[in-house]
């Protein structure tokens, strides 16, 4: 009867066998597959039936094959009685990706039983990503072709699409046509009509922000903030998408597919001097807001190198080193939980009136439903540095898609805090210091390099000073910024070191 061929299924292992060939619906027929349980194991044992493969005539060897969990891109069943002629003819068909390759091949299996069929799809069923909260879903796919290398287009048609239409999974995709498209796109959807329930965007920081903020922004931000919101890092930086699923496009498509998701911690940034307030998960002051906001007019030569273009004759020419300052106070409410590298010795407990800065008053149109914005009831330290090459808000590690730096290797985006770090004013050298540092994640207990959790803070800052939010810049000299724990549902895994 041919051979035999066992595949073992573990806890973090999914095995399988390859038959023959491995094309889409090729209809290789006159295999039989078995599978059977013993403890904590579980057996496939494939015979090979005398009838001959039809197509190619690939004669079918004894293989074992292991397939890691994370080739799996999904698999999918079906009863297909017409496929072949050895009667009532089951399929499981298995997404798989290696490592090293950037081509999808599909694993297809043939059960004759149907109690094994049942028993193969219940032990790979937290592979099959379509089935979901037994809620259909439809994902609305925002594509901005010009990001980063420009290479958000393909990535959908070659990533995110098959990997869908693999699981099943309704979509739309839609290119950003100008830098408003997404703000009017997402205006004029009609909650109570769209049959969209979970977002993805392809593109860089920049467009997610401009997603969470037109979200925000609609009637009925209330219930589309709820919306699951995925990343595929297409962008520059896509700081935030890799600390959802790392800098890797085909894993964010797998998290996506999987609706892996998590509650993502944002904050809210209040510009007390122009009323306007926005929601963020990065905002940089200093020396990195001016390198956005000065190399954004050499996108179209350096791509995404723009900022390091930008940022090179900075430190070669001889002019004055840049210095920023900045008034910065922050609360931490839950005060037992303090991480930070400033010891109390540096920083000096205040009230904020008694810092002289007056409490912000928001228009009461502008306050939506976050009732908790502005609570009083803690003190308000104040940083006690006043001069700083940049300081930054991060709610998440903060990683580079470009080289390997970790900004803040301590912030995790659903630890439900965000952090503000920063380098204190300093030289070139210990800049570049700083930057050796980081990009190899040890730059923590460099003396020039400060951070502190916090979940309100304040900033005062010279006349006509910019910050950029998310990689986009906004004129502002006194914001508060208050932490919005747990408020958007991303979908990805947290990074586990
Ligand atoms: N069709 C378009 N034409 C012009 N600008 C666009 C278009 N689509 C999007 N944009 C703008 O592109 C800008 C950059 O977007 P995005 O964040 O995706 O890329 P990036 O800046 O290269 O990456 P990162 O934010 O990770 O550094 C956004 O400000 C967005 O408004």
């Amino acid at each position: 009867m041919g051979n035999n061929s066992t595949i073992d299924i573990q806890n973090d292992e999914l095995l399988a066998c390859k038959l023959g060939s491995v094309k889409e619906n090729d209809p290789t027929d006159g295999k039989e597959v078995d599978l059977y349980y013993q403890p904590g194991k579980a057996f496939f044992t494939m015979q090979i039936g005398e009838i001959a493969l039809s197509k190619p005539t690939v004669a079918f060897k004894k293989c074992r094959k292991i397939i890691p969990c994370e080739q799996v891109y999904g698999v999918s069943t079906f009863e297909d009685f017409l496929l072949n002629d050895i009667g009532s003819t089951y399929r499981i068909s298995i997404l798989k990706k290696e490592e090293n390759s950037d081509k999808f091949e599909i694993l297809n299996f043939y059960f004759k039983r149907e109690e094994d069929f049942v028993q193969a799809q219940l032990k790979l069923d937290e592979y099959n990503f379509a089935d979901r909260d037994g809620v259909e879903r439809n994902i609305c796919v925002l594509v901005n072709p010009i990001s980063g290398k420009k290479v958000s287009r393909e990535y959908y048609f070659s990533i995110l699409k098959p990997v869908l239409s693999f699981n099943s999974i309704k979509h739309s995709m839609f290119e950003t046509q100008s830098a408003t498209y997404i703000e009017e796109f997402i205006t004029e959807l009609d909650v109570n009509q769209t049959s969209f329930n979970e977002f993805v965007v392809i593109g860089g920081d920049g467009v997610f922000s401009q997603l969470l903020n037109a979200l925000m922004k609609h009637s009925d931000s209330s219930k589309l903030i709820k919306f699951p919101i995925g990343i595929i890092p297409g962008g520059s930086t896509n700081s935030l998408c890799c600390a959802l699923s790392g800098k890797n496009p085909y894993m964010a498509s797998k998290n996506i597919a999987n609706k892996s998701l998590l509650k993502g911690d944002i904050f809210r940034v209040n510009m007390n001097d122009s009323k306007k307030s926005i929601y963020s998960t990065a905002l940089t002051y200093g020396l990195p807001s001016d390198l956005v906001i000065e190399s954004e007019n050499l996108r179209n030569i350096f791509g995404r190198y723009r900022y390091i273009a930008t940022a090179v004759p900075k430190f070669i020419k001889p002019t004055k080193f840049p210095v920023y300052e900045s008034e910065v106070f922050y609360k931490l409410e839950d005060d037992h939980q303090q991480q930070s590298s400033t010891d109390d010795a540096h920083i000096e407990g205040s009230d904020l009136r008694v810092c002289g800065i007056s409490i912000p008053k928001i228009p009461d149109g502008d306050l939506r439903s976050d009732s908790t914005l502005f609570k009083f009831g803690n003190e308000w330290k104040k940083i006690n540095i006043d001069e700083f090459l940049f300081h930054a808000i991060i709610t998440h590690e903060n990683r580079s898609s470009v080289g390997k730096d970790v900004n803040a290797p301590f912030a995790r985006i659903d630890d439900g805090f965000m952090y503000l770090f920063g380098l204190k004013k300093c030289s070139r050298i210990e800049a570049l210091t700083f930057l050796s540092r980081a990009s190899k994640g040890t730059q923590v207990d460099y003396e020039k390099y400060f951070y502190q959790k916090a979940t309100e803070l304040r900033f005062k800052n010279p006349c006509g000073s910019y910050f950029c939010s998310d990689g986009e810049p906004y004129k502002s000299d006194d914001y508060t910024v208050k932490l919005l724990p747990g408020f958007v549902n991303l979908m990805g895994e947290t990074v586990k070191e």
